[in-house]
């Protein structure tokens, strides 16, 4: 006989990881079961927008990639829409010039990236591509409702050893080794993980790659701000918004109306000053576990839930409406000056990792950077900018604004994911931020986390963790 559905599940943290997983959780346990999202902050997490005189801008996570397919569902079917990300021209500053600097002629880009660096451009463009290949295999494992029981087995499942080889490696050593030049790892690759990653490439392959593809062509956002995936997808999902703090998790016996003793969780959460508590037959944690970010106890579990220290990057964006001082950059004036983007070289010296001229969140168009002009610049620095080196970067500013972020993991290859299943019915999202932190990648953890669940409560072992997917899957319609 089919095993009664569970009657409440509990999902802790209400960014694009815990709202995707609702959504799928809804899917798959239907309607009748009630989920709670808990939410100590705001819905969206790290998808989230500053205000600079009137208009919002990205603050968090802004670009979407064309083939992240969750992402680009989801938009579709919540009635949102696309804007095309800013693609302005690109330099790399190096704390006394511009190494690099991107021409609005593709033909003279060529040239000069030739010039520079020979055919290596190329093989980067060809290696991204072999990776993000192989990693559009989880789409169709996950239509066909497959599930993984750790990151490890996900990603080997998408191309065998070698693909489990890029998490264990330095993105350093990989390069390498397929003969990269120091010239231009420094000047090019190092730039871009700064830039995203707030990171050298000390990170691992995997997370480099996702990086790299970071600078395709046809990036996108969703118009009036990315957080609005994360409220669509809880309105989709029918689940029961709890803004509170989740203190605790404890496992407990507990007869139901069948008079059969069953196994559920405690959750112990506080709403303003009130602490209350509540019982779930599943519970799914969509938040980073450590003390500075959750900081969720897990009681009296035997054996006991490992402590995570999970060391998270810390990382600023500072948004400023102003007009920049190009002269820092290059001895052009700003008139002459068609960057919309720059990125820096690992210099100890520098005080920022990038600096780049946004668009507000309902807009669709390209910023130039135009003489006389403000225009709202964004900016990412491992600590918050003092006034001195703000006004080093602009002749004069009308607005700044910040954001402090603990933004992705501090890669340190080779290192072990977290575990997806902490307990019997306890599972952890955010261990995949340890192969790649991106949009796309929580919202796969908090579909293969609603499968795996589901599967779990039903016994349905064959949909777990299944070798040969690839070679299987290829002859099914
Ligand atoms: C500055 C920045 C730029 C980025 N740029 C990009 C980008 O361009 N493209 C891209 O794809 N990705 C980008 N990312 C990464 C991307 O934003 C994240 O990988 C993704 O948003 C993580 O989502 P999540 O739901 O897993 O975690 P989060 O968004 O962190 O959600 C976790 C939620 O849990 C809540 N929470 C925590 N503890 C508790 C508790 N005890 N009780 C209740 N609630 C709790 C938090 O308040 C939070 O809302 C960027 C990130 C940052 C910081
Ligand atoms: C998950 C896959 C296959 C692709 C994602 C590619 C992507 C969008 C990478 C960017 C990841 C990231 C953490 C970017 C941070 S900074 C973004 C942007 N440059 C900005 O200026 O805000």
């Amino acid at each position: 006989e089919p095993r009664a559905p569970p009657e409440k599940i509990a999902v802790i943290g209400a960014g694009i990881g815990g709202t995707s997983a609702a959504y799928y959780l809804r899917q798959k346990f239907g309607k009748d079961v009630k989920i709670d999202v808990f939410e100590k902050g705001k819905v969206g997490g790290r998808l989230a927008t500053l205000n600079v005189q009137g208009q919002e801008f990205e603050s968090g996570g802004s670009v979407i990639h064309p083939l992240n397919l969750h992402m680009k569902r989801f938009v579709k079917d919540l009635g949102l829409s696309a804007v095309q990300s800013p693609s302005g021209l690109v330099g790399v500053y190096n704390g006394e010039t511009l190494v690099y600097e991107e021409s609005s002629w593709f033909i003279i880009n060529m040239i000069k990236l030739i010039w520079h660096y020979g055919f290596q451009s190329l093989r980067m463009h060809m290696w991204v591509e072999d990776i993000l290949d192989k990693f559009m295999r989880i789409y169709r494992y996950q239509s066909h409702d497959y599930a993984f029981s750790s990151v490890e087995k996900l990603l080997h499942s998408l191309g065998g050893d070698d693909y489990l080889g890029l998490f264990n490696r330095s993105l350093l050593e990989t390069l390498q080794k397929a003969g990269f030049s120091e010239k231009f790892l420094d000047e090019i690759i190092t730039p871009v993980m700064r830039v995203n990653y707030g990171q050298t490439t000390n990170i691992n392959g995997f997370v480099g790659a996702v990086s790299m593809a970071g600078t395709d062509p046809g990036l996108w956002a969703v118009k009036g701000g990315n957080k609005l995936v994360c409220s669509r997808l809880l309105q989709a999902s029918r689940s029961n918004l709890v803004s509170g703090l989740v203190m605790s998790i404890e496992e407990k016996t507990r007869t139901k109306q069948t008079g059969n003793p069953s196994k559920v969780y405690e959750v112990v959460y506080q709403t303003g000053s009130e602490t209350h508590s509540d019982f779930y037959d599943i519970v799914l944690v969509a938040t980073p576990l450590n003390r500075k970010m959750s900081n969720i106890n897990f009681l009296n579990f035997d054996p006991p839930i490992e402590e995570f220290h999970q060391h998270y990057e810390p990382l600023v964006t500072t948004l400023i409406k102003g007009e920049l001082n190009s002269t820092v950059f290059s001895s052009r004036a700003l008139n002459e000056f068609h960057l919309g983007t720059v990125l820096t070289t690992d210099n100890p010296d520098l005080f920022i990792n990038s600096i780049g001229l946004v668009s507000p969140v309902e807009e669709d168009n390209n910023p130039q950077p135009k003489a006389d002009t403000a225009h709202v610049w964004k900016i990412f620095s491992a600590a918050a900018l003092t006034k001195e080196q703000i006004l080093k970067l602009f002749v004069s500013y009308d607005y700044a604004v910040k954001q402090s972020w603990l933004a992705y993991p501090h890669y340190t290859p080779p290192e072990k994911c977290p575990s997806i299943i902490l307990h019997d019915q306890l599972y952890y999202l955010n261990g995949i931020e340890f192969a790649a932190s991106a949009m796309e990648m929580s919202a796969i953890a908090g579909y293969n986390a609603a499968l795996l669940a589901y599967h779990r409560w039903n016994g349905n072992t064959h949909m777990i963790d299944q070798e040969d997917l690839y070679e299987r899957l290829k002859t099914e319609l």
